[in-house]
């Protein structure tokens, strides 16, 4: 539980998801079950999906609203709100919000892409902007989040940020133009792993282990390496080296994995998202008009 002495929440404003999918509901999952934020101070809002809404009212005890009058009326007045929806969506939200809001409101972004320069003009302001990059794993309080911040920040507003991403895992502090490479390694790394854990729960499964099993070894390995890495505070490439016998059965895995150019596919990857992440916000800014 993450609650001040006096067993208050450690953050007592209420804040405003403007998207409610998969990311807002990671860091909501996370303040909520942590007692970060009390429910109550939580509102979620989205396009359209009444639906969605009503099932994370439920899960969470989050506020939830439907109605285009009264979503107006919160966004005005909330003095947090996250954007959350998705890049090709965010032009358009942002160009109608930025009239309704007051110089005093932070808006914090997860858009992948999206910069701060890009987000204040497509808003018509100078807000106070703090762009960040989490991942799902917030949601279980493991998550990795970088943050930058516009210079409108107030020393208030940036510890607001700081304790609400710190509350659900670890926050890397960034100038802006380290986002992309980020969104490379920890925004969108969660999924090279789960991608890897499938591969090798396929060839355990193809192997002749039962489908329980081959998952159950395929996550306690993964685990374990990671828990390894952060409790021995060895280089990856030395443990590795402790369970690579010359000549031996991880030596002619690791082989194989070469063969296919692993250490350069990865980096490639990694280098691929971040562009991407770039082209994304070109393709904001270019929205600008
Ligand atoms: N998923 C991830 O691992 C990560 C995602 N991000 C970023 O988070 C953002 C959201 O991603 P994700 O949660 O995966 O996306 P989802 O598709 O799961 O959710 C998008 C949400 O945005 C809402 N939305 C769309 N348009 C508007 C609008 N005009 N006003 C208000 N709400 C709107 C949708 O509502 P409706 O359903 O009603 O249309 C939906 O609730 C993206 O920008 C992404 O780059 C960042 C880090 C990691
Ligand atoms: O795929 C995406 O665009 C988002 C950004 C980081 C993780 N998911």
């Amino acid at each position: 539980m993450c609650q001040s002495p006096q067993n208050r929440p450690l953050i007592d404003k209420a804040i405003t998801f403007y998207g409610a999918g998969s990311m807002a509901e990671a860091i909501v999952r996370g303040l909520v079950s942590r007692s970060v934020v009390l429910p109550e101070n939580i509102t979620m809002l989205n396009r359209s999906n009444a639906h969605r809404l009503q099932e994370l009212s439920e899960r969470y005890g989050v506020q939830i609203n439907n109605d285009d009058a009264a979503k107006i009326e919160i966004l005005k007045t909330s003095p947090v709100i996250v954007l959350a929806m998705k890049p090709k969506d965010a032009a358009k939200a942002l160009k109608e919000l930025g009239p309704k809001l007051s110089s005093d409101q932070l808006i914090i972004s997860v858009i992948a892409g999206l910069s701060i320069y890009t987000t204040q003009t497509l808003l018509g302001n100078q807000q106070p902007i703090a762009r960040t990059m989490p991942n799902t794993s917030a949601s279980i309080g493991l998550g990795s989040t970088g943050i930058a911040f516009s210079k409108e920040i107030s020393e208030e507003q940036r510890q607001l940020v700081l304790t609400l991403f710190e509350a659900v895992g670890n926050v890397t502090v960034i100038e802006e133009e380290k986002m992309d490479i980020l969104t490379g390694i920890s925004g969108s790394g969660p999924a090279y792993f789960y991608y890897m854990m499938e591969a090798m729960t396929a060839a355990g499964i193809r192997g002749g282990l039962s489908p329980e099993q081959s998952r159950e070894l395929t996550l306690q390995t993964i685990l374990g390496a990671a828990r390894m890495v952060q409790q021995t505070g060895e280089q990856p490439s030395s443990l590795r080296a402790k369970i690579t016998s010359p000549n031996g059965s991880t030596q002619a895995a690791l082989e194989t994995l070469d063969q296919g150019d692993f250490f350069e596919t990865v980096i490639a990857a990694v280098n691929r998202c971040a562009e991407r992440s770039k082209e994304m916000g070109a393709m904001l800014k270019e929205q600008i008009s």
